[in-house]
């Protein structure tokens, strides 16, 4: 079985890992770390796995990494380097590091860690918890085939898995990465809209939130039959009120807009990169 660390399991890792669990990975596998014993034992009883608390046990990312396979890294991405320095020595020459930092590059990485240690740079999407993630997925040239793919194949289980190169790491995080929030945002302003226009705050929110599920789920359902600009113009009757909608999103320019957006949350991926390079 493959023996698996999650160093610092907060949002991201959280989500990661609840997807593992839920796909089969036994929790007697996995060791986890955090920093405060506090949230170390909130972890502990919400995924069943065992949490050690770096405030309590300064040698807590050394121990769980010492006995992994694979090290997932989920810190902020000022810490990563220093988190790879802190487990440098523990680590077995096969274990593979995967960060799901956004901004930290492989070469980073490789810089504070022993030579030919197997690293890969991920950027997961939240709705990894849920199985219904996007994981994108580069290698550095120490990692196996073999390694990719057990990697590939852990993560699979919680969303679609893609393999790129790390120049367009960037650009997954702007679209998949960060993309969860857009939708959320999104749902948000339909609720409020609801509530504005008279309706029970829960219910605004149950409206909001299956109608943002159930387009989610004919996007990937009807993938390949309808391109999704089809099914927009099939709510869209003429004349009828989503068509006025769409005149008011376009008369603010909102397609613009989120690309716009989405094209931001790339750009400062690669602005902190450069600040972390210094
Ligand atoms: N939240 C998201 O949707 C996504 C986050 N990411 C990346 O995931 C990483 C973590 O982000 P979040 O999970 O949102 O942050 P978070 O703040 O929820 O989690 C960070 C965790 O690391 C722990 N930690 C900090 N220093 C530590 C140390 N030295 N040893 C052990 N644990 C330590 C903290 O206690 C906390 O639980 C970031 O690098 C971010 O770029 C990537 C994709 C999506
Ligand atoms: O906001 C962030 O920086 C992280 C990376 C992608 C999603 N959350």
């Amino acid at each position: 079985m493959t023996k698996i660390a999650m160093l610092g399991l907060g949002s991201m890792n959280g989500a990661v890992l609840s997807g593992l669990l839920a796909s089969g990975v036994s929790a007697e596998d996995v060791v986890g770390t955090s920093r405060s014993a506090e949230s170390a034992q909130q972890r502990s009883q919400q995924y069943g796995v065992t949490v050690l608390a770096e405030e309590h046990d300064a040698a807590a990312n050394t121990t769980a990494a010492a006995q992994a396979d694979v090290v997932f890294l989920g810190v902020k991405p000022h810490q990563v380097v220093d988190l790879c320095a802190e487990i440098k020595e523990a680590l077995r020459p096969h274990t593979v590091v995967v960060s799901v930092a956004a901004a930290v590059t492989i070469a980073m990485m490789e810089s504070a860690l022993a030579e030919r240690q197997p690293v890969i740079r991920a950027m997961p999407n939240t709705p990894m918890s849920v199985g219904a993630g996007v994981v994108g997925l580069a290698a550095s040239s120490a990692v196996s085939p073999q390694q990719t793919q057990t990697v590939a194949q852990l993560l699979g289980a919680s969303g679609s898995v893609h393999v790129l190169e790390e120049e367009q790491i960037d650009a997954l995080t702007g679209v998949a990465g960060s993309g969860p929030a857009y939708t959320f945002y999104l749902a948000e302003h339909m609720a409020a809209a609801g509530v504005e226009m008279g309706l029970d705050p829960e219910l605004a929110a149950d409206l909001a939130a299956q109608t943002v599920y159930g387009a989610g789920k004919m996007l990937i359902e009807n993938r390949g039959d309808n391109d999704v600009a089809q099914l927009r113009r099939n709510v869209t009757s003429p004349n009828g009120t989503t068509q006025r909608a769409i005149e008011t999103f376009d008369a603010a320019q909102m397609g613009a807009t989120i690309r716009a957006g989405a094209q931001a949350s790339a750009a400062r991926a690669a602005e902190i990169t450069a600040q972390l390079q210094g």
